[in-house]
């Protein structure tokens, strides 16, 4: 897609065309470029309707004023630019040209001045671009850190204007080709995601610079050992994704786990509210419930499928590489059409193109997601990589499992703390079947969830790579699932609001859940309230007769039988009254008792 920007500054002569390269609603702001000299200019908008609105209104063309920040001048009164209606970015009305940052990067003046890395023999100087980012980021926080580099949140800033958030993974290489080269391939395969994918994360830019080597080494006393040295480091600048990683979200906000991070204040407090919950008796049952689980599935899945269309394997899926484009609230619903928010899979460190061999140090992803016909045991130092076993699409498809193992129970089925042989051990001879998967959500009191999830998982984690399904297969089955369940809560509440409105009220995820795991394991136990239902309308009926006809007006009793029958048909009442007749029928039986009792004996007195 492109934006063409014309009106006045175009008059027909093509060495003046603009296009613009960058449109952010926040600021209402546009970078343009001129095509002719490759001159980036930023004007911001004083007048005419606000540019996102617009878009979003899928009006292609609008009248505009903007101002050029730094000479004050109104330029481009009439200025009209022309969007793809269904690019993405413009349904968000931000956007941002492909090869933005590229070309601010040909416009850094510092860009020729490379003597501070004259010195370095591997790298070639040519490939630094001294300053760029001082000159256009500003460091907002540290997001985290991986084995190969730290990610940060960073603004882009031109001419003191803010234009937008990202993620910066700063990779420290130092003079050394080797970890260029693994750096320079995890960009590769980013930047084969030419199209904007929902859910994969995509890349902006990558340059190399010096930076400060800060944090890297520490010498005993915890000083930092190269605080003043400057190193170089690959920078790949991506989409920023605000709700962090599913892992962190998973342990803490599903399963209520202490990040290792967290103050003590904070645990104490989080442990009191959970002591508190207990002793109320309103502590709720964890995990996610089935619609949330189908839903960051199909989203995996969805990425998966997409990389395994461009023939790229993965190698590294796990929960802390799949992030969230918005924050996870357990007490949110509803997140646009999805029960949860949506998930991208991000760090492409260690993908590769399918069929090209391993590499013969025989690395591999994270262990405990990693499938057991790729793990090494006893690898002999020179086996050649042709003789290594190869990683698969198949083997991504197990990473898949694992993660949807993670979701479902907030832990994996290895023990902790096991030696690398030990867990390779593991992992090699794991067994998950249906049933243990059954068992296991029994035994750890969760959220009820459609049993079809256990198959899934079960399938996936297969032994044998053949069985499991492709990631197109997944995210049809997960479609099917989500329809089903959809129907059968539409149905569900069809008889509810005809039934009763006030249950259907009340009627929660979890319930639907609920309802959806009864009808699919085909054990039709019927819920408490329907059981009453079936139970004590008929006999409460029964008894009030009997009452009734037994005593007429000479007691209180056939007036609270019939006060109580009419409550047991109220579906807020009907557990209470259901106690309440059989306290009554008691109460009858007994009089009943103690009256023949009464009677015979009267009858042994007269005899
Ligand atoms: N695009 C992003 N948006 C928001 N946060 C991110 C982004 N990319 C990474 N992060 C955060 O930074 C952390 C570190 O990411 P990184 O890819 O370097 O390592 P990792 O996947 O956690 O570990 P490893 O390198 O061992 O695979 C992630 O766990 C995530 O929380």
């Amino acid at each position: 897609m492109s934006l063409v920007l014309y009106g006045e500054n175009f008059n027909g002569d093509p060495k003046s065309a603009q296009n613009v390269v960058l449109r952010d609603p926040n600021s209402r702001s546009l970078v343009v470029m001129n095509q002719a000299s490759g001159e980036i200019s930023l004007v911001r908008q004083i007048r005419g309707p606000r540019i996102d609105s617009k878009i979003s209104q899928n009006r292609p063309r609008l009248l505009s004023s903007y101002l050029c920040p730094q000479c004050g001048t109104e330029v481009g009164t009439g200025f009209e630019y022309e969007s793809s209606p269904q690019s993405p970015e413009s349904k968000s009305g931000s956007f941002v040209h492909r090869n933005y940052f590229k070309l601010l990067e040909q416009n850094n003046p510092y860009r020729s001045q490379q003597s501070c890395i004259q010195g370095l023999s591997a790298i070639p100087s040519t490939l630094f671009t001294p300053g760029y980012y001082r000159r256009f980021f500003r460091e907002l926080s540290l997001l985290g850190s991986g084995a190969r580099g730290s990610v940060y949140k960073v603004e882009h800033v031109l001419m003191d204007n803010h234009l937008g958030v990202y993620a910066l993974k700063k990779i420290h290489i130092g003079n050394d080709l080797s970890w260029l080269e693994l750096g320079m391939k995890e960009v590769k395969f980013l930047s084969s995601l030419t199209h904007n994918c929902t859910n994969l994360i995509t890349y902006n830019h990558v340059w190399l610079e010096m930076a400060s080597a800060s944090g890297i080494v520490r010498a005993s006393d915890g000083q930092d050992a190269l605080d003043s040295e400057q190193i170089p480091c690959i920078f790949i600048l991506q989409k920023f994704c605000p709700g962090g990683n599913l892992e962190e979200v998973i342990e803490k906000k599903v399963f209520g786990r202490f990040a290792d991070h967290e103050s003590s204040d904070e645990r104490k407090r989080q442990f009191r509210l959970k002591r508190a919950e207990r002793e109320a008796g309103t502590s709720k049952r964890q995990g996610l419930t089935t619609s949330q689980l189908l839903s960051i599935i199909y989203d995996i899945a969805s990425g998966l499928k997409e990389l395994h269309q461009m023939n790229i394997i993965h190698r590294d899926l796990k929960p802390s590489n799949c992030l969230l484009s918005e924050a996870y609230d357990p007490d949110k619903l509803l997140y646009g059409e999805k029960s949860f928010p949506n998930v991208m899979i991000g760090d492409f460190g260690e993908s590769q193109i399918c069929g090209q061999l391993r590499s013969a140090t025989g690395a591999t992803g994270t262990l405990e997601f990693t499938a057991p016909e790729v793990i090494l045991v006893n690898t002999k130092a020179g086996n050649m990589s042709a003789s290594l076993p190869q990683f698969t699409f198949q083997s991504d498809m197990y990473s898949l499992g694992m993660v949807c193992y993670f979701l479902t129970f907030g832990e994996l089925p290895f023990m902790n703390d096991l030696s690398l042989p030990q867990l390779k051990d593991d992992i090699k001879s794991l067994q998950i079947d249906k049933k243990f998967l059954l068992r296991k959500h029994i035994d750890l009191q969760l959220l009820p969830i459609d049993p079809k999830i256990f198959d899934l998982i079960e399938i996936l984690l297969s032994a044998n790579a053949l069985e499991r399904p492709t990631a197109a297969m997944v995210t049809n089955t997960v479609r099917e699932l989500m329809g089903e369940i959809r129907r059968s809560s539409d149905s569900q509440q069809s008889i509810l609001s005809s039934a009763d409105i006030q249950d259907q009220d009340q009627l929660s995820d979890s319930e639907m859940d609920e309802s959806a795991l009864h009808e699919s394991t085909s054990i039709k136990t019927p819920e408490p309230s329907s059981l009453s239902r079936y139970l004590w309308d008929p006999y409460s009926l029964a008894i009030s007769i009997f009452t009734v006809y037994r005593y007429g007006r000479s007691s209180y009793l056939p007036f609270l039988s019939v006060f109580l029958l009419g409550m047991s048909f109220r579906a807020e009442y009907r557990v209470r009254s259901s106690v309440l007749v059989a306290i009554l029928s008691s109460v009858n039986l007994a009089i009943l008792l103690i009256g023949t009792q009464l009677k015979s004996a009267s009858v042994i007195e007269l005899d």
